[in-house]
């Protein structure tokens, strides 16, 4: 059933009114909406919006004496469309449809060309979460349709920051081995979305760093992005490959007394602090077999060339973002960056082309090679790097991969029970803001913080936080700008030393589903401030305590004498005695000493951070 005359296609120049808001409107034609009744609908330039023809008494509609509930939408934003495509069947028989829309046709078989609206709304109980929704409308008109999808589509392709090409990375075995199966669940957005996806499928570790750090300028500027299915590991090494020949910068400070230890038989350490970062060492990696030599690169991109060569591909990078949808065994990144561990949302939030900045600290170990020559190896990190327990627990799991993401509690308990501490030296730099929970009296006794903020208090990272939207600008201000709290005249130092159960630095605050509030619950995906957590030697009874705390909602992990917590843009750390290893984004690193520094925002996602 048409209803002609009531169709109207109204040019810049000449917006009519609409009938129900009086704001001016590009489209507006009655269609069938599907499985709800005939509407008008109207597409301003910002809305598509729909209305009833039949006039609503309290959300009821009532057809040949029968009446059926009306609870569906009215319309949809624009930068909440996804998609808009013409059906291909062409047509559909009415006897598809629901009983109150057959009601108008009464009964008749009338066949109907469609469109189909792809889009989401936010869930009611879970804010972050985007559930998808679609609405087909029809009409007997081809013609119609299409003029339809055509405006919508052209409008669609206004919206900023869409991407059109990314590189796809899938991790078959990670968390319970579920890698294809997610992308396989998400792919259909990507291509109704008409983004292109050049596909992946890693067949070891280390190949995703491989290619990323092999993949030419000229390539890489194809991509808007580049997307992990897989886990945080997964992620860092994306993470890794990209940054390492890319990124420059200088080593992260060091207090003028920090004596690389690898300076031994009294040879004179050749590096200097200022020296220029290449981070290629990183493919050296001698102890872990995750980041292979370059001999092993078995890439499945093109290598270097010297057109590649003049090709440039700035750090940071505003318009390249990273994306991850979750499949690993924490996925602590993607909760943090978009509030929910969930594949759909992620997927969503990437062909929307969302974005939100996020900090990554680079971690520095020294090391001595076999030449006798001190050597940087460089890692960046972008949610923790942490030693003692959480390393332990991490060299511990690797043996109990076959559990899946069990073996993280299984190994975490085994760590618990042993109770190991290890003797280090931790420096770091003093801002305004760094000494939060606990600080020790010139006598050495631990003192309950005094400056520890209320919980009310804590400004907690969300959509359009404010913390993070103060973001330096890189292009005029240059590598200064990534460390913004590094800046001032005079660095100061502060130091701790002692044993310790565990030393870690959250650059987010690590949130997941074990510990909902995460480590540091009021830490910013983008301020320029790591978390230096450090755990002195404390009674079993008090460490499980602090665990405890980690895994309820409203904890306060921090709150202990023997718990230090400090805000800072750099430290660096030394052990003395027996050794445990650097745990970075879930993956080993052996290191004896290192030095760490964070880089405000220096990588963009495809989020926009958690809708607490
Ligand atoms: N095809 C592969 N086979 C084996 N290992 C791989 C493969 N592809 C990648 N890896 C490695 O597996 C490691 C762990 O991957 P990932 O982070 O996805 O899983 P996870 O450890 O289960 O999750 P999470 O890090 O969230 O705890 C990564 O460091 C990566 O190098």
């Amino acid at each position: 059933m048409e209803r002609e005359g009531n169709d109207c296609v109204v040019g810049d120049t000449s917006l009519t009114a609409s009938p129900f808001d009086g704001e001016a409107s590009i489209l507006r034609s009655t269609l069938l909406l599907y499985h709800v009744g005939e509407v008008t609908l109207t597409f301003h330039s910002d809305r598509l919006s729909w209305k009833l023809v039949e006039p609503l008494d309290n959300d009821v509609s009532t057809c040949l004496g029968i009446k059926y509930f009306s609870k569906v939408a009215t319309g949809i934003k624009l930068s909440d469309i996804y998609a808009v495509e013409l059906n291909d069947h062409g047509s559909i028989h009415i006897s598809s449809l629901s009983p109150a829309t057959e009601c108008l046709f009464l009964g008749q078989d009338i066949k109907m060309y469609s469109f189909t609206v792809h889009g989401f709304i936010r869930s009611k109980t879970q804010p972050s979460q985007c559930i998808l929704v679609e609405y087909t409308f029809g009409h007997k008109n081809l013609p119609r349709c299409q003029m339809w999808v055509n405006q919508l589509n052209a409008s669609l392709k206004h919206e900023i920051g869409r991407p059109k090409n990314l590189l796809v990375f899938v991790h078959p075995r990670s968390g319970k081995g579920n890698g294809c199966r997610t992308w396989e669940a998400v792919a259909p957005i990507f291509s109704r979305a008409k983004v292109k996806t050049k596909v992946i499928v890693t067949e070891r570790a280390g190949e995703a760093f491989d290619v990323m750090s092999s993949i030419t300028n000229v390539e890489l500027n194809s991509f808007d992005g580049v997307v992990a299915v897989g886990g945080d590991g997964f992620f860092n090494e994306i993470l890794n490959g990209f940054l390492s020949p890319r990124f420059k910068a200088p080593y992260p400070p060091t207090p003028s007394d920090f004596v690389h230890l690898a300076k031994y038989n009294g040879d004179s350490l050749v590096l200097d602090e200022d020296e220029i970062v290449d981070g290629t060492s990183i493919r050296n990696e001698d102890q872990f077999p995750l980041i292979p030599s370059p001999k092993q690169s078995g890439s499945r991109i093109s290598n270097s060339n010297s057109e590649d060569k003049a090709a440039e591909f700035p750090v940071p990078n505003e318009w390249f973002r990273f994306g991850i949808i979750p499949a690993g065994s924490t996925d602590a990144i993607v909760i943090c960056t978009t509030g929910t561990r969930d594949p759909i949302t992620s997927a969503l939030l990437i062909v929307l082309g969302k974005r939100v900045h996020l900090d990554i600290a680079q971690v520095v170990r020294w090391k001595r090679t076999p030449t006798s020559e001190v050597e940087p190896n460089v890692r960046y990190a972008a949610s923790f790097s942490g030693y003692g327990f959480y390393g332990d627990v991490i060299t511990e799991s690797e043996k109990y991969r076959w559990m899946g993401p069990k073996r993280y509690d299984y190994a975490g308990t085994m760590v618990f029970l042993k109770h190991r501490s290890y003797e280090a030296e931790i420096t770091y730099v003093e801002s305004d803001e760094t000494n939060l929970t606990s600080k020790r009296d010139h006598e050495g006794n631990l003192l309950r913080a005094i400056r520890s903020p209320h919980k009310s208090e804590k400004c907690i990272c969300r959509i359009n936080c404010k913390v993070c939207n103060e973001k330096p600008n890189h292009a005029s201000l240059g590598v200064c700008s990534l460390t913004p709290h590094l800046n001032s005249e005079e660095t100061r130092w502060a130091r701790s030393k002692g044993r310790f159960l565990s030393v870690g630095a959250a650059v987010i605050s690590c949130r997941n589903e074990k510990a909902p509030d995460g480590l540091v619950a009021d830490a910013h995906l983008s301020d320029g401030f790591l978390h230096l957590i450090l755990i002195r030697d404390c009674p079993h009874a008090s460490y499980l305590w602090h665990l405890t705390q980690l895994t309820r909602r409203g904890g306060s992990p921090l709150n202990y004498k023997f718990v230090e917590h400090h805000k800072t843009p750099a430290f660096t750390f030394t052990s003395s005695g027996n050794e445990s290893v650097w745990n970075v984004d879930g993956e080993i690193f052996q290191a004896h000493q290192l030095s760490a520094q964070v880089f405000r925002g220096l990588v963009c996602m495809f989020a926009s951070g958690p809708e607490v």
